[in-house]
């Protein structure tokens, strides 16, 4: 080996360490009640006697579960005294390391054993290395002493120069085993031993910063625990102080307790009151659930748990009230007072309400906005003699929205069918389900499933609001429902619903409904009466054609009550003597120019289908049915490529009937003499304003086909006719939905002739007979009849020849 130790042997008596080790340099001071101890410190002084120099020397063997070190260190006694708790004993300091051979008895009571004197190898590596190793350790030892606040220790270590006399100063750190203490005495090597210590050392002071960490969590949390107590101490007292101060504290739960005992309510409901006025008994007052439960208990005292109204209807008289409060409407009355009949029959025998799918024990009133359908509720109400709640349900995606949140929300809160029935007051209302078209469902669970279980007879006497907890019996509420758009009710509430439709009312209907009830309701609001004020029928119908455009009447009653409160204004202001007939030619002076002036009778350059390319089509939307316009051109052959462009938000059906036209028109366009070579290499874009209004449906096909043939042709198409139908491929022309919708909306717009569907000439039954009177229309079965009808004669330059069409 590279570092063998020269050596020398000696014979010494043994100092056994039990649980302890003692490294060269070290000075301990050892306990001589120990007979071992003594012996051998006896047996060193008895060898040592005589002798000048030196001092007497043992060997100081560590010794571990019994078992002797292989290594020890030569010690010497330097002092023999008391100790400071007055027991007989020495100082020992170490010296070197001996490698312990054989051992013998005697003389005297120890045991004497040959050893051989280990020396230090010189260090092997650079002394740059060693250098390094020794500042590490003196830093980190210093960073260790120092949090011990052994200060005194830290300028010892930092002036120990000698490589392994640093090493084995790391004997004294409390935190080295006895195992780790034993192996830096048999590492003869410096470097290795430092390295060691260092290690060790390293090791310990990570542990100690983790264990640091805890120990802080955990004092700052009884920290907190401690503050929490102390402010719950002072709360109950300033609590206390309160409750002597304002009278007895108990007061509160004992009202509750006595308003359950007191209130009229079904048993379940009282027994699950009671186990709540428990909990808040025995809950502290200023408890976050002491409150809730007073919310819960709040709610459910003010529930009509046990009222009813009285019906007081009979039929005929349901019927006189709905006739009073609404003009026109008679199918739809006639549906109404038919449901009522049944109800009350059914009623009167005992018998609960038809339910079931299509039972229609909900009517579902649909139709664009300003019909009605509201106030017809309210009729309905009435007419029954019960009280009326609407809820709207108009973008409603939450569950809880109806069926409640559970009562461990914070801020939780009843559904609103539950919250509805607190507004009503009794048991039985009738309850308007506003807008059923408008309830989503996302990630919060769906609506549409709450109000299913609402409505549905067989569910509903046992309905459980999350928040109430308790059943409620929903049967005898008279559930009604609104909707714009059928196609958007959620299939599933649509199969318990009867449907009742209103389309609009005809220019005809809203005179009356003006007439007679939206003018006497203005004229009341506006402090006139109704002598003082009257709109003559050419108003009133100007209003309706020229001043609105819309299914409803909405904006005609606005209007009505605009005119109504400029009159009322210029009186007070002494502009105007009453009383005041108002005239059609009164009106501009006081509302101006109306915003709605028919197609037909505007100048002739100034039309939309001035142009070639330009069509007007029929459709319905969510308020009602309208007229639309799609327009056609052509790219420029240089710069704007081939294919099929559309714009004006446009839904996947409507750009399919889009192609559609195209593709026939390509097709089957040169036997009608249509210049389609154009179609092939040039780019065709059609538009469909408002561009900002989403639209969709296959019925814009025929009109799609008609702007792009009057584009081809460049024959403009007729101003007075507007068309619907879808098309297929080969030009037939297909069946359509909202016939009646859109040709009231064709009557409003002042169109004249309107192209429908032969398939749909059924549906004219129900278009009211007035308007059929003044429209023109033609059930057509195949786009040419169409084309042919549509599209002017072309301009006398081009040519004289009739359109050929082959029909
Ligand atoms: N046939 C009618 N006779 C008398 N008044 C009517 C008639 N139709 C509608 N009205 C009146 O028009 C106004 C608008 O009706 P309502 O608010 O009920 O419309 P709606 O169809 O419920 O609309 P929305 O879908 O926007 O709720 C009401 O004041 C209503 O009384």
């Amino acid at each position: 080996m590279a570092f063998e130790p020269k050596s020398s042997n000696l014979t010494l008596p043994v100092l056994p360490l039990d649980g302890e080790v003692v490294l060269p340099g070290m000075v301990v001071p050892l306990d001589l009640t120990d007979g071992e101890v003594r012996a051998a410190v006896e047996a060193a002084q008895a060898a040592h006697s005589g002798s000048a120099t030196g001092k007497p020397r043992v060997l100081l063997v560590p010794r571990v579960d019994g078992k002797y070190a292989a290594v020890g260190a030569l010690g010497t006694v330097e002092q023999v005294g008391r100790l400071s708790d007055g027991d007989p004993g020495a100082v020992i300091k170490g010296r070197s390391r001996v490698r312990i051979g054989s051992g013998t008895t005697g003389p005297g009571a120890a045991l004497w054993v040959e050893g051989t004197l280990v020396e230090e190898p010189a260090p092997q590596e650079a002394p740059g290395t060693v250098a390094d190793l020794m500042k590490e350790y003196k830093a980190l030892a210093t960073s260790w002493l120092r949090k011990r606040g052994a200060w005194q220790v830290v300028d010892r270590v930092q002036q120990i120069d000698d490589l392994g006399q640093l090493a084995d100063n790391s004997g004294y750190s409390p935190f080295l085993s006895v195992e780790q203490r034993v192996e830096l005495l048999e590492t003869a090597d410096p470097v290795a031993r430092l390295k060691l210590a260092t290690q060790w050392l390293r090791d310990h002071l990570a542990e100690q910063d983790v264990a640091e960490t805890i120990r802080k969590d955990v004092q700052e949390g009884m920290e907190k625990q401690q503050r929490e107590f102390l402010l719950r101490q002072q709360l109950e007292a300033v609590r206390k102080e309160l409750a002597e101060l304002n009278g007895d504290p108990d007061n509160e739960t004992d009202d509750y307790r006595a308003r359950v005992e007191s209130a009229d309510l079904p048993e379940k409901v009282r027994e699950a009151a009671l186990k709540e006025v428990e909990k808040l008994e025995r809950s502290s007052d200023a408890s976050p659930e002491g409150s809730w439960i007073r919310t819960w208990l709040d709610t459910v005292l003010e529930l009509p748990w046990n009222t009813t109204t009285e019906d007081t209807y009979d039929v005929a008289g349901a019927r006189a009230v709905l006739d009073a409060d609404h003009s026109g409407l008679s199918d739809v009355k006639e549906r109404i007072t038919e449901y009522l009949a049944v109800r009350k029959r059914r009623a009167d025998r005992g018998l609960g309400v038809v339910g079931g799918r299509r039972g229609g024990a909900v009517l579902a009133l649909v139709g664009p906005p300003g019909v009605g359908k509201t106030s017809l509720g309210e009729s309905v109400a009435r007419a029954m003699g019960r009280k009326f709640v609407r809820v709207a349900l108009g973008g409603v995606r939450d569950e809880a929205e109806i069926r409640g949140h559970r009562r461990t929300y914070v801020g939780a809160l009843p559904g609103r069918i539950v919250r509805a029935i607190k507004e009503a007051g009794s048991m039985n209302p009738v309850v308007l389900l506003d807008e059923v078209d408008k309830v989503g469902s996302d990630y919060r669970g769906d609506p549409a499933a709450a109000l299913l279980e609402v409505l549905d007879p067989a569910q509903n006497h046992t309905f459980r609001d999350h928040y109430l907890e308790v059943e409620l019996d929903l049967s005898d509420v008279v559930f009604l429902a609104t909707a714009n758009v059928l196609e958007a009710i959620p299939e599933p509430l649509l199969d318990r619903m009867e449907l009742v439709r209103l389309d609009g009312y005809t220019e005809d209907e809203k005179v009356v409904i003006a007439r007679d009830h939206l003018l006497p309701r203005q004229l009341e609001r506006a402090g006139l009466a109704a002598d003082e004020v009257s709109l003559d029928e050419e108003a009133l119908r100007r209003l309706a054609g020229e001043y609105t455009r819309e299914a409803g009447v909405r904006n005609l009653e606005r209007t009505v009550a605009r005119i109504l409160r400029k009159v009322a204004a210029r009186h007070e202001l002494g502009d105007q003597e009453l009383p005041f007939a108002v005239g059609a030619d009164d009106l501009r002076a006081l509302i101006g120019r109306p915003h709605h002036v028919p197609e037909a009778a505007q100048d002739p350059e100034e039309r939309r289908t001035a142009v070639p390319g330009v069509a007007t089509g029929l459709a319905v939307t969510g308020a009602g049915g309208d007229v639309l316009y799609i327009e056609a051109s052509l790219a420029d052959p240089e710069t704007g490529g081939s294919g099929l462009q559309l714009t004006g938000q446009l839904g996947d059906v409507m750009k399919e009937s889009a192609q559609i036209a195209l593709s026939f028109l390509r097709s089957r366009g040169a036997e009608l003499e249509l210049p389609v070579g154009d179609l092939k290499e040039r780019g065709v874009h059609l538009h469909v304003p408002a561009g900002a209004v989403p639209k969709d449906g296959p019925s814009a096909g025929v009109t799609m086909t008609t702007a792009l043939a009057s584009l081809l042709s460049g024959r403009r198409v007729r101003t007075d006719v507007a068309m619907t139908g879808e098309v297929s491929l080969t030009g037939r022309v297909l069946p359509i939905g909202g016939v009646k919708q859109k040709l009231l909306a064709a009557h409003r717009a002042g169109i004249t002739t309107v192209v429908i569907p032969k398939r749909n000439e059924a549906d004219l039954d129900d278009v009211p007979a007035e308007v059929l009177d003044v429209l023109d229309v033609h059930p057509v079965s195949d786009v040419r009849q169409v084309l042919k009808l549509a599209l002017e004669p072309a301009e006398a330059d081009t040519s004289a020849e009739e359109f050929p069409i082959a029909a």
